[in-house]
């Protein structure tokens, strides 16, 4: 990334990368690794939303874990406004929480099925915003009208509400303590297709409502079409392509790109490149390019370095030596 674009950041990733230890690796054998997320860097505007696409397994949750540092990165850093969250110890850490929050996939698992609603809103508005009594109460109510629910909801369960509600409680739960950064796991994958656009309507504008940079992880492409600013296309583990919205869209770069495209419900374009084989493995990956074992036009060259992230223009990058190419 560009330092202008890093100087203009809320949130700046450097060098990220996980690697999972396989457990039960023999004695004797070299320790295995699944290469979850590789040298990925990235930047996120204050108010901007990035999407990150990619295949099943791809690293996109990982990435989302590791810039709120759910999970610890093998290597790499995140910086958040300044701030290193790899220098934070524990308890720092606990507190800087407040800023960027996250929303998963499954609403019913992300809330706790013995507290109130009222009581689990409540929760991060003490502990964040050291609100008491009434004046914690008072703002539990009006994140519920945020969300479209109401006072009567507070009393309740997580069981009483629908998917749908249970995801608007979430939301409303993650946006107690005033975050500036969210991080949105396919926040609408797990509910009914009839309730998917509503949710995200009520995500699209809050986020913009409160000026909130967020980080979208989803596979579906014309969710992401609609929703982000900027898209980043990962394939396993790391970056593939990088570009603002409407540009990856219209003219995707990278084979895996246009494949992913290519292969999208409601793709209308004349050419259509198959996606064949499997993913492989992530003990083992392929060397050079990640992609070149599923590229239809992979050369010689792509087994022998691994593509940097090049700009093509402004704010568009691939990964992928092939300029000759036509997607
Ligand atoms: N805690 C873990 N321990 C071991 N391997 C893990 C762990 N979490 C993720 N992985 C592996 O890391 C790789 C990336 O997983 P990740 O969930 O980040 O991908 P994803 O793109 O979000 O996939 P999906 O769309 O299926 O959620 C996968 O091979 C996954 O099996």
């Amino acid at each position: 990334m560009s330092t202008t674009e890093e100087t203009k950041a809320l949130v700046t990733v450097r060098g990220l990368t996980k690697h999972f230890p396989v457990r039960g690796a023999s004695f004797g054998k070299p320790a295995q690794a699944v290469r979850a997320v590789e040298d990925v860097s990235l930047t996120v505007a204050p108010g901007e939303v990035l999407g990150v696409v990619g295949e099943s397994g791809s690293g996109k949750s990982t990435v989302g874990r590791l810039m709120l540092r759910l999970v610890e990165p093998t290597a790499g850093e995140v910086i958040f406004d300044g701030q290193n969250l790899g220098a934070l110890g524990p308890t720092a850490l606990r507190k800087f929480r407040r800023h960027m929050q996250m929303i998963f996939q499954d609403p019913f698992a992300s809330l706790n099925s013995r507290m109130t609603v009222g009581d689990a809103l409540m929760e991060p508005l003490k502990l964040h915003l050291g609100l008491k009594g009434r004046d914690a109460e008072d703002q539990a109510v009006a994140l519920l009208e945020k969300v479209g629910l109401s006072t009567d909801h507070a009393k309740r369960y997580p069981r009483a509400f629908s998917g749908g509600q249970r995801q608007r409680i979430a939301i409303a739960r993650a946006l107690a303590s005033s975050p500036r950064f969210i991080v949105a796991d396919e926040p609408v994958s797990a509910l009914d297709v009839s309730v998917q656009a509503d949710v995200l309507n009520l995500m699209q504008n809050l986020q913009q409502e409160l000026g909130l940079a967020l980080l979208f992880i989803s596979h579906d492409l014309s969710v992401v079409e609609v929703i982000t600013d900027r898209v980043m296309v990962l394939y396993l583990g790391r970056v593939m392509e990088v570009a603002r919205t409407e540009d990856l869209y219209d003219n995707p770069a990278h084979p895996y790109t246009a494949a992913l495209l290519q292969a999208a419900p409601g793709y209308t374009g004349e050419s259509r490149q198959i996606l064949g084989g499997e993913i492989p493995s992530p003990i083992a990956p392929p060397s050079g390019c990640v992609f070149r074992t599923r590229c239809p036009f992979a050369i010689a060259e792509c087994a022998q370095t691994i593509p940097i992230l090049r700009e093509l223009s402004a704010g568009h990058y691939k990964a992928c030596i092939r300029d000759d190419i036509t997607l």
